[in-house]
């Protein structure tokens, strides 16, 4: 067993009765999720679809580690959250990349800060830039790159550090919508691959997103939030066949029942949502 390994087969990641209270400047507390109950098993793919503001990114940080619950508790293999998870890897809308930095020392940069010994971390780099398909790319600057290819690093620089648990915040919604369904294509092709590394098995994977269709293309199962505090209001399992290609999943008439069923619970939170907004500006 490594250090990694969950204690009894545990799930990746549970989140128990989390609330999280936010101080605001007015000393006023926002509570930003309540009474928050999930369960991402090893190796599963759950996404979470809830209305904007209502709490989606505020749970991943409790999962990361860069925020605590104020009441629950958060569990990654097992074992309470204390700092940020070694394990856990980002990916978010925006770039992490750093501009001053090759596209191949910003991947080596994860493992080097790591201790990796650079010949090493250089031979993994480029091995994943083979994968994300930017090897003739190694010797750019971030701003001399397209979008989708800067996100592309962007997986190379997380996947690089084999994590056991990959959390991504609407990571390709600023991407336009061809280049978007690729990505979400290479990102299963990547997850669903033997382990992200030297790992048997493949990553945990939370995944948030505004859209539906690419939650259920991706995931399988789909966590809908309600309006903000958010809480878990339905878990929804997502019973396509795998290996998926999101152009063409989205087009099967399973696809377009489950579409409607989960839309059913989530449409109803976003109306909250939107009816709250429009009585706040009156
Ligand atoms: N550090 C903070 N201090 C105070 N309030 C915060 C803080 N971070 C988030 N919030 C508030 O908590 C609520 C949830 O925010 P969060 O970013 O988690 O929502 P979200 O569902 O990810 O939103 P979106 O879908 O728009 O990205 C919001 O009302 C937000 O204003």
């Amino acid at each position: 067993m490594t250090i990694g390994d969950p204690p009894g087969g545990a799930p990746a990641i549970e989140l128990r009765g989390a609330t999280k209270v936010f101080r605001t400047p007015s000393g006023a507390g926002h509570t930003a999720v309540r009474a928050l109950d999930l369960t991402v098993e090893q190796g599963e793919f759950v996404a979470v679809v809830g209305p904007t503001g209502c709490g989606k990114s505020t749970t991943l940080t409790l999962v990361s580690g860069l925020e605590e619950p104020t009441e629950g508790e958060v569990l990654v293999g097992g074992r309470p959250v204390a700092g940020i998870p070694p394990q856990v890897g980002f990916v978010f809308q925006q770039d992490a990349v750093f501009p001053w930095r090759t596209v191949l020392s910003n991947v080596m940069a994860g493992p080097r800060f790591r201790g990796v010994p650079k010949t090493e971390a250089r031979d993994r780099a480029r091995d994943w830039l083979r994968r994300v398909g930017l090897t003739a790319f190694e010797g750019r600057y971030p701003h001399q790159l397209s979008g989708g290819q800067r996100k592309r690093v962007a997986l190379a620089q997380t996947l690089v550090n084999d994590p056991e648990i990959l959390l991504m915040d609407e990571p390709f919604s600023a991407l336009d919508v061809q280049t978007r369904a690729l990505m979400s294509d290479e990102l299963l092709h990547l997850w669903g691959g033997s382990g992200t590394g030297g790992r048997a098995s493949r990553a945990s994977v939370v995944f948030v997103t505004h859209d539906l269709e690419e939650a259920i293309a991706l995931a399988d199962k789909v966590v809908v939030m309600t309006a903000g505090p958010a809480t878990v209001k339905e878990v929804f399992p997502v019973p396509l066949p795998r290996p998926r290609k999101v152009e063409s999943v989205r087009l099967e008439p399973r696809f377009v029942e489950i579409y409607r069923e989960i839309w059913a619970s989530l449409g109803e939170e976003v109306r909250i949502t939107r009816e709250r907004g429009a009585g706040r500006a009156a």
